[in-house]
């Protein structure tokens, strides 16, 4: 069954599933302009789905319009073109998109939207890539995508990119989507952000420690932000995740997290999805190989 946005002869449908930051810490600015990271990602059972399917002429269409964004400006279709480029294929790609993630909201949908374009499109042109060279790929359209690539729960340093897996817990997270698009690149060019947290070891964060260093930053600039933390603090310990607008807090199960969501106000949607080690992307594309 497909869904609505994803025609029937769609030949392979992938999630594209959102992250969370569960903690970032900002270590210093590099003289390219980035900042050097701490962050802990870990997936969600929740995210957009796309949907492929084969062209012999070349052409890579999205069929799918993405609010404010031009079709070759999409990290799909930039994804699914240097791919091509890259493995000389002469074959193209009729793409899908069927998007539920809130844009510009801190969980990746665009990062991983290009993931799993990068991994949909190996797979229909039987490419022979190493996860290596599609994360390296995946790093040049941005600093969240090799995390999507490789589709394990993990501590990334670098700007993102140097990752170690890691073995969480799985809560269920009550995510609320501030109706705001905050700029990444206005939160740190902030001269408030701090810039100096000292570098922690991974031990010392799976017990628990850690915070987001732009969660200040954030709150100051975007009133939808600071209400929601506000509000979402009166339940459970909230936080935001990457550069925002999403807020979350974390529950031992569903129940417990749909009760809270219930008392939201219409003005601040939310959705509830439980934290994953290994992203549903990964556990289709599992699924299929062994078919
Ligand atoms: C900080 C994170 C944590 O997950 O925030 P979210 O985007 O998820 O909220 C991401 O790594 C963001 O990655 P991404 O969204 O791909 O950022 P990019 O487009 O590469 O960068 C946008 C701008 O933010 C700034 N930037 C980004 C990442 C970084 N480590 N240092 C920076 O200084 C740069 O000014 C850059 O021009
Ligand atoms: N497929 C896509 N989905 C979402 N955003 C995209 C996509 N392609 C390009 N973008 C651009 O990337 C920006 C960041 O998107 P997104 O990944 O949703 O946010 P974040 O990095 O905050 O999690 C968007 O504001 C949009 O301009």
């Amino acid at each position: 069954m497909t869904t609505h946005a994803i025609p029937d002869h769609a030949e392979l449908i992938l999630p594209a599933p959102a992250k969370l930051n569960l903690m970032l810490h900002i270590l210093g600015h590099r003289e390219d302009g980035y900042h050097e990271l701490q962050t802990l990602f870990q997936f969600l059972d929740h995210g957009d789905e796309l949907g492929f399917a084969l062209r012999d002429d070349g052409v890579i269409h999205l069929h799918t319009a993405v609010d404010g964004v031009p079709h070759d400006s999409n990290l799909i279709v930039r994804a699914a073109r240097q791919l091509q480029e890259q493995s000389d294929t002469r074959l193209g790609a009729d793409i899908w998109l069927d998007k539920r993630l809130p844009m510009g909201g801190g969980i990746g949908g665009g990062s991983s939207d290009a993931a799993t374009t990068l991994l949909g499109l190996a797979h229909l042109w039987q490419l022979d890539w190493s996860e290596d060279r599609l994360a390296g790929l995946g790093l040049s359209l941005g600093a969240d995508v090799p995390v999507f690539v490789r589709g394990r729960a993990a501590f990334a340093e670098g700007v993102g990119e140097k990752l170690t897996p890691v073995e969480l817990t799985e809560p269920w997270f009550l995510v609320a989507v501030p109706q705001v698009l905050v700029s990444t690149a206005e939160v740190f060019s902030d001269p408030e952000l701090t810039r100096d947290t000292p570098p922690i070891k991974v031990r010392s964060l799976l017990e628990g420690g850690g915070r987001n260093d732009c969660q200040s930053v954030v709150e100051k600039r975007y009133s939808e932000v600071r209400n929601a933390l506000i509000l979402l603090n009166k339940f459970v310990p909230t936080r935001l995740t990457g550069t925002g607008a999403c807020v979350f807090g974390s529950f031992p199960n569903r129940d417990d997290a749909d009760k809270v969501a219930r008392q939201l106000p219409a003005t601040l949607p939310s959705f509830v999805a439980q934290g994953a080690n290994v992203s549903m992307l990964h556990r289709r594309l599992q699924e299929l190989v062994r078919k």
